[in-house]
């Protein structure tokens, strides 16, 4: 295509970015050193995200960065995706830690960087401690400051306030115990790739799972360049919103038994997804050139979260490929653009768009029903494939009431656990303010501080409550709107959150007065009471808004239901006809190769109910 750089007829494995593949990792001599040096040292116990970044860092998955960034790099990538010396680098890496243990640091000085166990696994020899500015870092990435957008939320409220940089030197990497044998650095897997003799490598970063159109497109990509394809699974601290990635990469291993050994491979990598579209893209073509790769595969809305309120993509379709393609000779990869494919059959409708069709299928999957599965395996996907992927079907999120007192947060907590529990298999848990106040918070008053306490404790319970697949149910005051944003954070890495205003006016609130505590409120016997004495910060954009003295508890209780299931978190309600439609008008972009003179044997892995052997797929 138009401005793709072409590498050739290459004789050995692309270079890495930058020339060089950076590895951190010290030698015995030196990590016992640091072992026996570190036990006098400041600790930081980093979080899985920051981990993740570390083993990144120390394998060269980041050429050419050998530390965390400091404050010129982070400014010039935040600003023009380039590193302060100009080359380009479009995301931040960088280690936040608290103003309390920035205070307690000093130039000069190293730093333990341990795990969550205590382990040591680098020493950081601080060079620079500066403070980021979360609010423009996001405005970059994301082009929104919105705490509605997931990954602007995370960036803004579950980061440290300061940054800290220096010489890094890794001791241990961190230890996987699952799916060892499909975790490999840059370094193992070039000497693999090397000793297939293969020097055309195309990249492949799966935004989720592999279906029918993934693998034709890739199998077919590896065939047209003569080339071998390296499937690169990000695993690191999950996607926003993704299943848990046992059950992905067990899916994803199904759809490798549709490729023959020769062709594909599956590596993973533990990389934190960061959601920024365009700038994700040319980021992942750099660490897929530090794999050896000398193509990469750019679908279409690359990496993109979407808008919060709507779903809606936030950037254009074709602008990460546009990007990618634009700086593609400065990184020095070729660009392979996602073509959508076409089934040919009496059913235009079916068309395989992989991000339709991927939207559709997240509608689908999340139906309860066996034959829908069933209907769906037929042309969308292969069996095996959406049989790993059911099992994730156990999707936990939480419902996060929140109002003044008397709103009737508790009544509807209470409908909605029972109205649940009649037709959820989950599990369901209603942590009822009152006896959260009584059990885990019984030392805490009605300051600030001891509201944001209470409401943090109530949400980390919900967070893993929906890490195991549960539904929680909270109904704090929860009058600030920050605190709630952290709360969304926490739960948002583990499944969905969602807030649901209960926007019941004060005056009949105060008039239902249940509890007599407006009353003596009013009288000035309760100090800092909600909506009396003490402020409530309305939601900005919750997902719900319901109001008591407009609706009954049951109406309520309905329109919450509704939103559940139409947004496919309960049973029947995908969007399945909308979609259809949607992608019937939308322009798009067929498969334009002739099919007809490619080998019947690519799709010789498929069985009789391949679209390759049963359908074929036609320009
Ligand atoms: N000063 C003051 N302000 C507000 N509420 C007060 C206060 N003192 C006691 N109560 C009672 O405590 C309940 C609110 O507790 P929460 O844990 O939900 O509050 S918070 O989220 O920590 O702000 C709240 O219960 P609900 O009426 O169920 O909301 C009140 O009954
Ligand atoms: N439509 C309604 N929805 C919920 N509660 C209602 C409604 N109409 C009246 N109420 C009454 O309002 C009160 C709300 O109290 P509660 O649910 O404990 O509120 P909160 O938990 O927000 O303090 C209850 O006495 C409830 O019976």
């Amino acid at each position: 295509m138009s401005g793709a750089h072409r590498l050739g007829a290459a004789r050995e494995l692309n270079q890495p970015y930058g020339g060089t593949l950076v590895n951190l990792l010290v030698d015995p001599g030196r990590a016992a050193e640091l072992k026996a040096a570190s036990r006098d040292l400041a600790s930081l116990d980093l979080s899985p995200r920051q981990l993740a970044d570390l083993e990144m860092l120390a394998t060269g998955v980041l050429s050419p960065l050998t530390s965390f960034m400091g404050q010129a790099d982070y400014e010039a990538v935040c600003a023009g995706m380039r590193l302060a010396d100009g080359r380009l680098w479009p995301v931040p890496v960088t280690l936040d830690v608290s103003l309390k243990f920035a205070e307690s640091i000093a130039p000069g000085r190293p730093i333990a960087l341990r795990d969550a166990e205590g382990t040591l696994m680098a020493v950081l020899t601080v060079a620079e401690i500066w403070q980021p500015d979360r609010g423009a870092e996001a405005q970059c990435l994301y082009g929104t400051r919105s705490f509605t957008h997931a990954a602007a939320n995370q960036l803004l409220n579950a980061g440290g306030e300061a940054c800290v940089t220096g010489k890094l030197e890794v001791v241990e990497l961190p230890l996987h115990h699952d799916f060892g044998p499909l975790r490999r650095t840059p370094a193992e897997v070039r000497a693999q790739l090397a000793r297939r003799g293969a020097t055309r490598v195309v990249g492949y970063h799966p935004r989720h799972l592999m279906h029918r159109a993934h693998v034709e497109f890739t199998k077919r990509t590896a065939y047209l360049h003569d080339a071998v394809l390296l499937i690169q699974a990000a695993i690191g601290r999950r996607g926003l919103n993704d299943a848990d990635h046992f059950s992905r990469v067990r899916a994803l291993r199904a759809a490798l038994d549709h490729y023959s050994a020769q062709v594909a491979q599956l590596n993973l990598l533990e990389l934190s997804p960061r959601h920024s579209g365009a700038r994700s893209a040319l980021w992942h073509a750099i660490l897929h050139k530090n794999f050896g790769c000398s193509h990469f595969i750019v679908e279409h809305d690359y990496d993109d979260q979407g808008e919060g309120a709507t779903g809606d993509p936030l950037y254009g379709r074709y602008h990460a490929l546009d990007s990618v393609t634009w700086h593609a000779q400065e990184i020095g990869i070729e660009v392979v653009p996602f073509r959508n494919l076409v089934l040919e059959e009496d059913q235009p409708e079916k068309l395989l768009s992989p991000r339709g069709a991927s939207r559709r299928m997240k509608g689908r999957i999340r139906e309860t029903s066996h034959e829908q599965h069933a209907e769906v395996a037929h042309w969308f996907s292969y069996p095996t494939v959406l049989e790993e992927w059911r099992k994730t079907l156990r999707h936990g999120f939480t419902l996060f009431f929140t109002g003044l007192s008397g709103a009737g947060k508790s009544t509807l907590a209470q409908v909605l656990y029972a109205r649940l529990k009649e037709q959820e298999a989950r599990p369901v848990t209603l942590l009822d303010g009152d006896i959260v106040r009584k059990n885990i918070s019984s030392e805490l008053g009605f300051s600030r501080e001891h509201r944001d306490m209470n409401v943090l404790r109530q949400g980390y319970m919900a967070s893993l409550i929906t890490r195991h697949g549960g539904i929680a149910i909270c109904a704090p005051i929860a009058p600030y709107a920050n605190t709630r944003a952290q709360v969304r954070a926490m739960v948002e890495e583990d499944g969905d959150f969602i807030e649901i205003y209960v926007a019941t006016p004060l005056t009949t609130c105060e008039t239902r007065d249940r509890k007599g505590l407006y009353a003596r409120a009013r009288a000035g016997l309760i100090k800092q009471f909600t909506g009396v004495s003490d402020p409530y910060e309305t939601p900005v954009n919750p997902e719900i808004v319901v109001d008591t003295s407009l609706q009954s508890a049951g109406e309520a209780a309905d329109k919450i239901l509704a939103y559940l299931t139409a947004q496919g978190y309960l049973g029947r309600g995908s969007t399945m006809e909308a979609e259809t439609h949607k992608i019937k008008h939308e322009p798009i972009t067929l498969w334009t190769s002739d099919a007809g003179s490619l080998p019947q044997t690519l799709s010789s892995g498929d069985g009789a109910s391949s679209p390759g052997a049963g359908k074929r797929l036609y320009k």
